[in-house]
């Protein structure tokens, strides 16, 4: 099929589209970025894009909490849009504040049968914006974002990153399901304590996927490690041939070969 086009979508406080729509282009995708306030005017727009990616930032100042007022848009007048989109066999993926607005719009993981999400991403442990490098590592074989990813070595930046299921029983159902997909693990690739755990997430939960394995939110920043010299030690010669995330991009447009 042609290439794979990638629907960015932004909103007043967004701040990593452009990274984003790079990392796109650069994985072999062509990438657009929309205005959240088009596709709501005009909502059709998204049946011309396969990838529908909520980028990193702070949207609408992450005012009441980090993406909820997005979240909300969407649950009030996307999720007709957005279900038609995934039905359709499409992928779409959040990164850190995208991630939040995936969980908030309750389109990653459907709505408890009270009407509240299953889980959520709350303020950090520290009770701080953490801003850091992390190692994480991959569970399972469900998220097609992660095929073939075993580790990665990537920068978080987030103040509202703790995933939080809403109780014990939601948290053993979505990790036996394998949508826990990517954690946080110390640089042996063990298990995570602060600050290798950079904000105290349930079983180190750094990224989760639905049902499907084609929506993925993940906290930590891919389109920040795309090239070998974003590695914060590549000057030691400590860096890969490509940089970890490329690879999550690669897989989203791959996915459509
Ligand atoms: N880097 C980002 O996307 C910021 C995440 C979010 N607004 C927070 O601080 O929790």
């Amino acid at each position: 099929m042609a290439t794979p086009k990638a629907l960015i979508l932004r909103a007043p406080g967004t701040n990593c589209d452009r990274e984003t729509a790079f990392a796109f282009q650069l994985a072999g995708g062509q990438a657009e970025r929309v205005h959240l306030n088009r596709l709501l005017d005009q909502p059709s727009l998204a049946e011309g894009f396969q990838i529908l990616c909520l980028p990193g930032g702070f949207s609408y100042g992450d005012d009441i909490a980090a993406g909820r007022i997005v979240g909300s848009q969407i649950r009030h007048h996307l999720d007709e849009v957005l279900r038609e989109f995934i039905a359709a066999g499409k992928l779409v993926l959040g990164i850190c504040n995208g991630f939040q607005i995936l969980l908030k719009s309750g389109i990653l993981l459907p709505d408890s049968d009270d009407g509240h999400p299953p889980a959520t991403l709350a303020w950090n442990e520290s009770q701080r914006f953490v801003d850091r490098w992390v190692h994480l590592k991959t569970f399972g074989e469900k998220c097609v974002f992660l095929k073939d990813v075993d580790k990665m070595y990537l920068p978080v930046a987030h103040a509202e990153g703790r995933f939080v299921a809403r109780d014990a029983a939601t948290l053993k159902t979505l990790e036996a399901d394998g949508q826990l997909a990517l954690r946080y693990t110390d640089a042996a690739g063990g298990e995570a304590a602060f600050p290798d755990c950079p904000n105290g997430a349930q079983l180190g939960v750094a990224g989760a996927c639905d049902s499907t394995g084609r929506v993925f939110g993940l906290m930590p920043h891919p389109e920040r490690h795309l090239d070998p010299t974003h590695h914060p030690r590549w000057t030691r010669g400590e860096a890969g041939e490509v940089g970890d995330g490329l690879k999550i991009f690669q897989n989203a447009v791959q996915f459509f070969a």
